[in-house]
């Protein structure tokens, strides 16, 4: 068994509290660690490899410190958001660079079967800069791999990647959790994370939101008031109709410009999106549009803050 656990960890920059006391534990498997653009991952993945001491709290592996200890550096593996700088290098190169690095007895080897990990042999010999998003991306996993860490930690690695690379990618993860390695990797996409991950850990502005299996998570983020914008053929009859409604919270009618918009605040969408067709039939009324109006993931996010 691997564990990597945060202990009350917060990290400052100055006056920005990056991460603000967080406490959790990654084991074996695949973990998401899910959040907004800004919500202290990219600081927290650099917790968790040993590049940033907390500012309070520690961060061990197994009951070993992380922060300035080499014996826990062998033991896992970064892939940075950040592309390779050393783009003229080929992928073997840059792998076996990487290994020399961390002194390996055989360095070719190992790099060879790095690179047969993440399927990059073929290309392996072509400058990194000929490959495309996905491959570079493959060629910094092999590089962290090397070494055959425990434990993978993956900063973004499905950004720009296009859909079937990412496929790939997704699948070269899941195999390693299923091979018992702690892999955790960031996003800020509910989708990628429900993919792939048995775990999803989520933050929000530096602080953690909520932990537990995806559909928990999902739960957690459905089962939460939600606003919707109705057009209808008689607005008033409808709004009238859906106050009487247990499901709904309140209801609103706005002229912004000129023609009626009729909002409603729901408790729980499922329910709501079912009961509303046969409630507008039985008022004789036709539903024209229905539009969700605080779905993006921020509001989301913060509502699980809230909570
Ligand atoms: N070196 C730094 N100096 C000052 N502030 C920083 C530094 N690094 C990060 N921050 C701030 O800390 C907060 C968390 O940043 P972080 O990069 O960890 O978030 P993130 O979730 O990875 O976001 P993104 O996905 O946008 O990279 C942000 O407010 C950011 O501006």
């Amino acid at each position: 068994m691997t564990d990597l656990v945060l202990d009350d960890v917060s990290r400052w920059y100055g006056n920005v509290v990056a991460v603000n006391d967080v406490s959790m534990t990654i084991g074996p498997g695949v973990t998401g660690l899910l959040g907004p653009n800004g919500a202290g991952k990219s600081t927290l993945i650099a917790l968790m490899s040993g590049f940033l001491a907390p500012s309070a709290g520690a961060v061990t592996l197994d009951g070993q410190p992380v922060w300035r200890n080499p014996s826990v550096y062998s033991r896992l593996g970064l892939v940075p958001e950040r592309e390779v700088s050393f783009s003229y290098l080929t992928g073997r190169q840059l792998v076996q660079a990487s290994a020399e690095l961390h002194r390996l007895r055989d360095p070719r080897t190992a790099t060879r079967r790095a690179l047969e990990e993440v399927d990059l042999v073929d290309a392996a010999d072509r400058a990194i800069s000929t490959y495309s998003k996905g491959m570079r991306q493959r060629a910094k996993l092999a590089s962290a791999l090397v070494h055959e860490p425990e434990v993978l930690l993956l900063d973004e690695p499905f950004n720009g990647v296009d859909p079937r690379q990412r496929m790939h990618l997704m699948e070269l993860l899941t195999r390693m959790g299923e091979a018992g390695r702690t892999v955790l990797f960031s996003s800020h996409i509910l989708e990628e994370v429900e993919h792939i991950a048995r775990h999803v850990e989520v933050v929000v502005s530096g602080r953690h939101a909520a932990s537990g299996d995806f559909g928990a998570i999902r739960r957690l983020m459905t089962d939460r008031p939600t606003r919707y914008t109705v057009r209808s053929s008689d607005d008033r009859r409808l709004a009238a109709a859906l106050m009487a409604h247990p499901g709904v919270r309140g209801v609103g009618l706005e002229a912004p410009t000129g023609a009626t918009e009729l909002h409603v605040e729901v408790t729980d969408m499922g329910a709501f999106a079912r009961a509303l067709p046969a409630l507008a039939r039985s008022e004789g009324i036709t539903v024209r549009e229905l539009t969700p109006t605080d779905e993006s993931l921020e509001s989301v996010f913060t509502y699980l803050v809230q909570s």
